[in-house]
């Protein structure tokens, strides 16, 4: 499939732009590097098979309702109760970190369980001057003896505030002179540097809605709230395919032969979209190896790679009609990544067909398996936001374009590099900006799409 698509981008008349530089952008584009916005379906005389007629062209979801569906597929997978979608686990803490809560988080104790001191000084009671006791109270320890007026009891910070106490006077506020008597150097208010029990919760409160993402915060919250385990939702089980009898594992490319770029890409980040990757299978141009696979597999998502389009050898939509899957989506108004599908494959389970040029894989694997993943998950969407860019992007005259770009200040920067083969921009990227058809002009402010990675770190996202 990959010696000859049959495309000529070069002779499409719906290409927005020639090659060459953008206009005003001072980062430029890749060398010879078009982003095939126009070699879309039936453009022409050489646009391609039957796939790839004006009717697949209008077939194709625009970019916005394409992850709308994504979203809704997802949702429309019954709930645990109906024998279908993955039943809540009970995780140990660390295991919970990146999930989402089950149910609410509830307090299994007050907090603080004992009214404790606020302060490392003195426990005292009644007005000073106090007689101070010999023996102090250390945080961790057993409930102190009680103080009678005029008494003081050294206190650590945390420790259990003797009975009677009515406030804590702190070490650099007191003074104890040559009678071991210890006067104030200030007025100690009534309760003060005292932490009640209770203060920050009663034992039963919901201190977290289900649906609340586990963040470190979240378990240090949970651990003193009395919790070993957590009721979180399971990461959805990911399958992936990678097709293609042209690819490589290792080594350099030679003989027309390639390296594999998305065996090694997707399951980190698929990871970083909360998936649980359960298989990665190089299955060639095999249609009956594809058939196979998918009729095995027990995940909640498969994703291919490559074979989407109308090769001779594409065989996802093939493989899809023999199953006699639901096609939600077949083709996208957005570039790169035009053909990329979504099908339900049982009621119970998805498959995404990612294009087989890398940045076409990224942008589907963003459109599609993003919303898809989020919804099983049960996490939010990430709050839209939106950047000015510093230059002008080209855009494609019907169909969303996504462009690498890196963020400096309050703009973001579009990358060269950005063609759909190519993955020279988007590892160079912090996000894609979203260009609407027709193009964005510089200042023009542009929706983005964080890379998972890029706020949080590799080791918090990929855990
Ligand atoms: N007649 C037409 N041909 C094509 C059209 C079209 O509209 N009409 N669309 C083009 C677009 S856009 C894309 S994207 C590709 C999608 O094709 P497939 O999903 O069938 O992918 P393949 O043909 O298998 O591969 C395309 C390209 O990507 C390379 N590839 C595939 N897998 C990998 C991998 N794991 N790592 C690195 N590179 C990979 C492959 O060698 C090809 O060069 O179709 C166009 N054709
Ligand atoms: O331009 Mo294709 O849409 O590379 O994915």
């Amino acid at each position: 499939m990959k010696a000859d698509h049959g495309h000529r981008p070069d002779d499409d008349p719906h290409r927005p732009q020639a090659h060459g530089p953008f206009p005003g952008d001072a980062t430029g584009r890749g060398p010879a590097e078009g982003h095939h916005s126009g070699h879309g379906p039936g453009h022409g005389p050489s646009g391609g098979g039957p796939a790839h007629s004006e009717d697949a062209h209008h077939r194709a979801t625009p970019w916005p309702q394409a992850r709308e569906r994504a979203e809704r597929a997802a949702r429309a997978v019954p709930a645990p109760g109906a024998g279908t979608r993955r039943a809540p686990v009970s995780l140990p803490l660390d295991a919970a970190l990146g999930l989402v809560l089950a149910e609410p988080l509830a307090a299994l104790t007050d907090l603080p369980s004992f009214d404790a001191s606020a302060m490392d000084g003195w426990a005292v009671a009644g007005p000073g001057p106090w007689d101070v006791r010999d023996e102090g109270a250390l945080a961790g320890r057993a409930r102190p003896e009680p103080l009678t007026d005029g008494e003081a009891v050294r206190i650590a910070t945390g420790a259990r505030i003797p009975q009677d106490t009515t406030a804590v006077l702190r070490s650099e506020h007191g003074r104890i002179d040559d009678k071991g008597r210890l006067h104030p150097a200030r007025e100690v208010g009534h309760g003060q540097d005292i932490r009640p029990r209770g203060q920050e919760c009663r034992g039963g409160e919901h201190l977290l809605p289900a649906g609340a993402l586990v963040t470190p915060a979240v378990l240090g919250l949970a651990a003193a709230a009395g919790y070993d385990t957590l009721t979180v939702v399971p990461r959805p089980r990911v399958d992936v395919l990678v097709l293609g009898d042209e690819l490589l594992a290792e080594g350099l490319p030679q003989d027309g032969r390639i390296r594999d770029a998305l065996g090694p890409m997707l399951p980190p980040w698929l990871r970083a979209l909360g998936a649980e990757v359960t298989t990665v299978r190089r299955i060639g141009d095999d249609a009956n190896a594809l058939h196979r696979a998918v009729s095995r597999s027990e995940a909640d998502l498969i994703v291919t790679t490559g074979g989407t389009a109308a090769g001779p050898v594409d065989h996802v939509h093939p493989m899809l009609r023999r199953f006699g899957a639901e096609l939600l989506v077949d083709g996208v108004k957005v570039r790169p990544g035009h053909p990329m599908l979504l099908a339900r494959t049982r009621k119970d389970q998805h498959l995404v067909g990612l294009p087989g040029n890398p940045l076409a894989a990224v942008s589907g694997l963003l459109t599609l398996a993003e919303p898809l993943l989020r919804t099983l998950a049960a996490r939010s969407a990430p709050e839209p936001y939106a950047l000015p860019l510093q230059s002008t992007v080209p855009g494609h005259p019907y169909d969303t374009r996504l462009v690498p770009v890196v963020l400096r200040g309050d703009h973001a920067v579009p990358l060269r590099y950005n063609g759909p083969a190519m993955l020279r921009g988007v590892a160079a990227s912090d996000a894609l900006a979203v260009v609407p058809p027709g193009g964005a002009r510089a200042g023009q402010e542009a929706e983005l799409l964080d890379l998972p990675w890029a706020a949080a770190g590799i080791g918090v996202c990929f855990t």
